[in-house]
């Protein structure tokens, strides 16, 4: 027989549970009464305004936070009864907090293999020829091959957040949390990001994905659920198509907008 989570699903197959989660600081609530289940085929979407607790919620999925109320479960491991540092290494995590720890003479190679040695900064150690191999693979894959012996000081803002999603998918994780990664790129920068992650999004040897976000358009085709949060409070969540819906969108941003759909991309405007 097989165990479930009490809503028949297997929970071999989730990858995050959170069950009645709160944080708190200094007598604010960052998030309330949070129930999630992602489960390993499942690529979701976090979307909300500034302020609306979407990092929060990467951080306790991400194991770098435990949660005040409630309890979170991230690949089987019961955060607070585990130990981080072996959990950790399952997950690939991209932010720009991530990027400016990132020294700026690191070599862009380093950085993407180091991830399979858990540090950050100069390393100095030979590598494996595998793990090289794997780096420069994952660099091509993101369309940067070209770039894995500059420094990581010399790259643009786009061949940063690239860089970053290669490291975090050096380990082989089989939970990719990645926080804005569009933020500050310029239209074809975007564009091309969007596209690399739908790509991945779409292979079904990719881990589950989890990625926070402003914009529905820069959410990647491919991507299948999405959870709308609003002041710490989850406003809906489900599937990508159930839940992005214009009514929806109006009370996360507490703006009248109106929604579009071309194909599997998203846009959005505020009503005059
Ligand atoms: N240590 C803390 N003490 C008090 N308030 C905090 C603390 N950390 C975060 N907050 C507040 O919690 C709220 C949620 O923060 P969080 O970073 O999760 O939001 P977010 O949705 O990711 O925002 P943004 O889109 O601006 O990055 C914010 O209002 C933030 O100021």
């Amino acid at each position: 027989m097989q165990a479930t989570a009490g809503d028949g699903v297997d929970v071999t197959d989730l990858v995050v549970r959170m069950d009645g989660v709160g944080v708190r600081r200094a007598r604010t609530s960052l998030l309330r009464k949070v129930d999630w289940r992602v489960e390993l085929d499942e690529r979701w979407v976090v979307l909300g305004p500034n302020g609306a607790g979407k990092t929060t919620l990467l951080k306790l999925a991400g194991a770098e936070m435990h949660p005040t109320t409630g309890q979170v479960n991230v690949l089987g491991e019961k955060i607070g009864r585990t130990d981080v540092f072996e959990l950790r290494p399952r997950i690939g995590f991209c932010s720009a907090a991530l990027a400016a720890r990132v020294p700026g003479e690191e070599q862009v190679r380093d950085l993407v293999v180091s991830a399979g040695y858990a540090v950050l900064g100069r390393w100095r150690e030979q590598y494996d020829a595998m793990d090289t191999d794997r780096a420069d693979e994952l660099l091509k894959a993101m369309g940067i091959a070209h770039l894995g012996d500059r420094t990581f000081g010399t790259l643009s803002e786009g061949e940063r957040k690239r860089t970053l999603i290669a490291r975090a998918l050096m380990t082989d994780p089989e939970l990719l949390l990645m926080d804005e990664p569009a933020a500050g790129l310029d239209l074809g920068g975007r564009e091309d990001l969007v596209m690399r992650l739908s790509a991945l999004a779409m292979d079904p040897d990719a881990p589950a994905m989890v990625l926070v976000t402003h914009h529905v358009e820069e959410i990647p085709p491919g991507f299948t659920h999405a959870m709308l949060l609003r002041e710490g409070g989850v406003v809906a969540q489900g599937l990508l198509t159930d839940v992005l819906t214009e009514r929806n969108l109006a009370e996360t941003f507490g703006q009248d907008l109106a929604l579009q759909r071309s194909g599997d991309r998203y846009f959005a405007w505020r009503r005059a």
